[in-house]
């Protein structure tokens, strides 16, 4: 049996379409039609003081290289707010067919990263750990917590999606390890995992799987001494009620028999809300579904210009476009064959010429990760 999973070279050579682009080909071909077109990929069309933070431009770039087209895009990690994030320029006939995947990969890329930083600003001094994957699709895991580390999370879990990113990925135990010990035996199961996994991985014992919580923390404690680096709550929501006193609960046992070294480590259903509640109590966080689960963001591909005249259909802005960042985190649009605001730089650059990635157009995850913390920070972006 295979996988329901649309293979990478189905998406390259452009199968992976909508039949209406099969359609437009034929019909094209047919007509002897294959004008030279510039097409803008945008979500909205003015600035509304919403900013996004763009991802998935890597995977655009392997879609559209070794083709015969100019694009330029806004590098990942870059805020965006209004107008293009992507032009590209070329005969219509050689990216047709791209749009529905080019369009997937921004989108639903951009709308995991936009909710992992809404996650990074909510605690910004915190280890945030990305443990979303198990709620999408395996074959978008990398695309997860690609996201997650362009918007500053610390680290991520899934393993194959850490082999792609050439990141490994981090964890502990779950509730199975404890309950395959069996009820009383948690002491069993932090020892085991103690004596059995390397020495690079940090002892962060699960402390809510049958007792109390600060109860199994102080017992966690007693059993790894020194070695105990946190312990890690994860209680069910149907059980939780006050997590914050939970949480302080346990910090005030841990500190009354002298394990204030013991950090604590929260997870389950968290999101930017209760990280702000809780960041003050909380070592960490692992947050899965808030930032796993987003919305894509709703991205478009417009034509803009056919054979050197603007044109747009109704309701999208006609002619190509720039747009700019201002030194007070503004976020701009205007014609490009217009000079932008005073001291603004222009964010779309050359991605794309001769059918290779530009040679200083960085796409890898610490550069982006630089250009999200310094536009998030400029922009003011969920800061509370
Ligand atoms: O709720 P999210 O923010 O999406 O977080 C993802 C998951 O991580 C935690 O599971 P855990 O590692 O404890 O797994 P387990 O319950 O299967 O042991 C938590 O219980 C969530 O189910």
């Amino acid at each position: 049996m295979e996988f329901d999973i649309v293979g990478p070279d189905a998406i390259r050579e452009g199968s992976a379409t909508d039949a209406y682009f099969d359609r437009t080909e034929t019909t094209l071909r047919h007509a002897g039609r294959n004008p030279r077109v510039i097409a803008e990929v945008t979500a909205d069309q003015f600035p509304d003081g919403c900013y996004e933070l763009l991802s998935g431009v890597r995977d655009a770039a392997a879609l559209l290289s070794g083709r015969d087209l100019a694009v330029d895009a806004v590098p990942p990690g870059r805020l965006f707010d209004g107008g293009p994030v992507m032009r590209i320029e070329g005969d219509y006939l050689e990216f047709a067919r791209l749009e529905t995947s080019l369009l997937g990969f921004l989108s639903h890329a951009s709308g995991i990263a936009t909710a992992a930083l809404d996650v990074r600003r909510a605690a910004p001094d915190s280890l945030v750990l990305s443990f979303g994957a198990r709620h999408v699709h395996p074959s978008i895991a990398a695309v997860v917590e690609r996201g997650a580390l362009t918007a500053g999370l610390d680290g991520f879990s899934h393993v194959a999606g850490g082999e792609v990113l050439g990141r490994e990925a981090g964890g502990t135990m779950p509730h199975a390890l404890v309950l395959c010990f069996g009820r009383g035996n948690q002491e069993e199961a932090w020892q085991a995992f103690d004596e059995a996994v390397g020495p690079e991985v940090p002892r962060v014992a699960l402390c809510d799987t049958f007792d109390d919580e600060a109860d199994e923390a102080l017992r966690a404690a007693e059993t790894l001494g020194d070695r105990l680096d946190s312990v890690r709550l994860d209680t069910t929501g149907s059980r939780r009620g006050d997590f914050r006193h939970i949480i302080r609960e346990v910090r005030w046992t841990l500190d009354a028999h002298d394990h204030d070294g013991v950090g604590i480590f929260v997870s389950g259903g968290l999101g930017p809300s209760d990280l702000r509640d809780l960041r003050d109590v909380a070592d960490g966080f692992g947050v899965g579904g808030y930032v796993s689960n987003a919305d894509p963001v709703d991205f478009a591909l417009d034509i803009v210009e056919i054979d050197g005249d603007s044109v747009s259909k109704r309701g999208k802005l006609p002619g190509v476009k720039q747009v700019y960042r201002t030194p007070d985190g503004g976020h701009h649009v205007g014609l490009a064959g217009e000079a932008g605001p005073d001291d603004a730089e222009p964010l779309l650059r050359p991605l794309l010429r001769d059918g290779e990635v530009v040679a200083d157009f960085d796409l890898g995850i610490d550069a982006a990760a630089e250009r999200a913390a310094r536009d998030a920070e400029s922009c003011g972006y969920g800061s509370e």
